[in-house]
């Protein structure tokens, strides 16, 4: 199996800032796998994203996208290999549903049969009637239909590796739970790498086949679910699995 991505001693400071936003982190995933990225405010996960995508250039270490240095790609046309996703959707207010989901292909040059049947497909997958919605504006659409476009948006050039930074993060709970299990049919269909940023544990285990854990701008842990449980790597992980056990506990006190 082929390594999609890869970080090798990879830092980031920002300028006036005292501390690592990214740490020397390495770390590597397979490609097809659904890993989200997990941590506090501020631990450096977008900051580990954007590098990623290029918006940000780390200041040492290597990132490698399919074996392959990718500073030394040109950064605009790299990024349309990736998929994005992002909380504030940022779908183009002025263009149609149909529109905004083409602009990838568009700017790729498909022809136009081609991307009318992948705008209708795209439509389908994440649960909008493309009879109904294809037409709409962004402002004609509840937040959770905006996120579903915003989704479809990132999926239309068929990327090889998309990047989702807290993107359920301004949905109601029911949404979100409903976009999460739409979101794992649509990572198993495409077979394509996703990494999916989250500062809610629950949404990261129930996500990730792996969870990266950050703190402090450091990787504390990465590992499947279950081995994070069983085997908490520090203190850290261990008062992050407890603060779960808690909410458990007042939940069961407070309906039993
Ligand atoms: N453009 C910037 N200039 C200066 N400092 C920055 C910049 N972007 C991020 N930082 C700092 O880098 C650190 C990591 O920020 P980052 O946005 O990666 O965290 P995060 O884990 O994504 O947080 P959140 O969950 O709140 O989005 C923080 O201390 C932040 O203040």
């Amino acid at each position: 199996m082929s390594i999609s991505i890869e970080f090798n001693d990879v830092s980031k400071k920002f300028q006036n800032t005292s501390e690592y936003a990214v740490d020397h982190i390495s770390f590597s995933v397979t490609h097809g796998e659904l890993i989200t990225i997990l941590g506090s405010s501020g631990c450096g996960k977008t900051t580990l994203l954007k590098m990623i995508n290029r918006l940000y250039e780390p200041d040492s270490g290597v990132i490698r996208f399919f074996g392959e240095d990718i500073s030394r790609n040109d950064p605009v046309e790299f990024r349309r290999k990736i998929g994005y996703v992002i909380q504030q959707v940022g779908l183009f207010p002025h263009m149609t549903i149909e529109k905004n989901i083409a602009t990838v292909p568009r700017i790729l040059k498909w022809d136009k049969d081609k991307i009318r049947s992948r705008i209708d497909e795209l439509l389908i997958l994440v649960g909008l009637d493309p009879e109904e919605y294809r037409k709409r504006y962004p402002s004609q659409l509840s937040g959770g239909q905006q996120q579903r476009v915003g989704l479809a948006r990132a999926l239309a050039a068929d990327p090889e590796l998309m990047l989702l930074d807290e993107p359920f993060g301004a949905i109601d709970a029911i949404t979100r739970l409903k976009l999460q299990d739409e979101l794992l049919k649509i990572h198993q269909a495409s077979r394509k790498t996703f990494l999916f940023v989250t500062h809610d544990i629950n949404e990261a285990f129930k996500l990730g086949s792996r969870v990266l854990i950050m703190d402090g701008g450091k990787i504390q842990q990465f590992d499947n679910p279950r081995n994070i449980v069983t085997n908490p790597a520090n203190a850290f992980v261990e008062s992050l699995i407890d603060s779960v056990r808690q909410q458990e506990l007042l939940w069961k006190e407070t309906t039993s």
